[in-house]
């Protein structure tokens, strides 16, 4: 049975609720979305199949779980390089970039010459808050992660897909089809248009708020963040 989603309006209100009556922080959301982002790239590439990462950041949150799951990747032992081109002036994805500078992480403004050398992507470029055309400096990434070779996990939504509607019919993002996707909570309606591996993260959903927003708690195993699902798309827009 198809899990059931959540729009981009109940994703905001969800992850709101759960920073004002749930009582987390932004930052604590944020390090859980990220550690569960470095699990599913780890199950999907493990450290002998390839160590070096590089992680496509957006301006927004989808950004931010991006440089919390380098900053886990290091630790494991992989050679993550990030790719950040609009850094907004909030002290949050300051301090996560600071973190990363210390572990001497490196940062990249050469998209293209950065693919040449990496064995996986993770593209945290836009989440459940996109919308509209793909603004610059993002269309030519978009379009690099939709013609190469190389396996991208997408963070909650493949980047430039309409978080309700799917894939878009032209632009850049027209054809791209990440390897793998992790949704956040919950999975958005796009992925009704997904046919790649997909992965549920973010264990942080009580049963209350789960039957709340009516959303499934999945089967998370012992210390898992992650947790592989069945393939729901029929990708008939693509
Ligand atoms: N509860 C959870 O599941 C959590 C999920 N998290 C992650 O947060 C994102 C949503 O973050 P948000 O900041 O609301 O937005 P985005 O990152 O998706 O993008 C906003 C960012 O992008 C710009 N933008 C929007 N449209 C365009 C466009 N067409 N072209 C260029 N730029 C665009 C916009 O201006 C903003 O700057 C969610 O998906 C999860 O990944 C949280 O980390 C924790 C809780
Ligand atoms: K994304």
């Amino acid at each position: 049975m198809a899990l059931r989603t959540l729009s981009a309006k109940n994703a905001a209100v969800l992850d709101q609720e759960l920073m004002t009556a749930g009582a987390f922080s932004i930052d604590q959301l944020m390090e859980l979305a990220g550690l569960s982002v470095s699990q599913a790239l780890y199950r999907l590439q493990p450290l002998s199949k390839g160590m070096r990462i590089l992680v496509a950041c957006g301006p927004g949150n989808n950004g931010g779980d991006g440089l919390v799951a380098a900053r886990h990747l290091w630790h494991y032992g992989y050679q993550p390089t990030v790719y950040y081109p609009k850094q907004p002036k909030n002290e949050l994805y300051q301090r996560l970039r600071k973190q990363l500078e210390d572990l001497k992480v490196p940062f990249t403004n050469d998209f293209p010459t950065a693919l040449q050398s990496t064995d996986h992507i993770i593209d945290a470029i836009f989440g459940f808050s996109f919308s509209g055309e793909v603004r610059e400096p993002f269309p030519s990434v978009i379009e690099a992660l939709r013609d190469t070779k190389i396996p991208v996990l997408a963070v909650d939504a493949p980047s430039s897909w309409n978080i309700e509607e799917g894939p878009p019919s032209e632009g850049p993002g027209k054809g791209f089809m990440p390897d793998a996707l992790i949704s956040l909570t919950a999975p958005k309606p796009l992925v009704k248009w997904y046919t790649g591996r997909h992965f549920l993260g973010g264990r942080f959903l009580g049963k209350h708020m789960a039957e709340k927003y009516g959303l499934d708690v999945p089967n998370y195993e012992g210390l898992d963040q992650v947790v592989e699902v069945p393939v729901e798309g029929e990708g008939e827009k693509l």
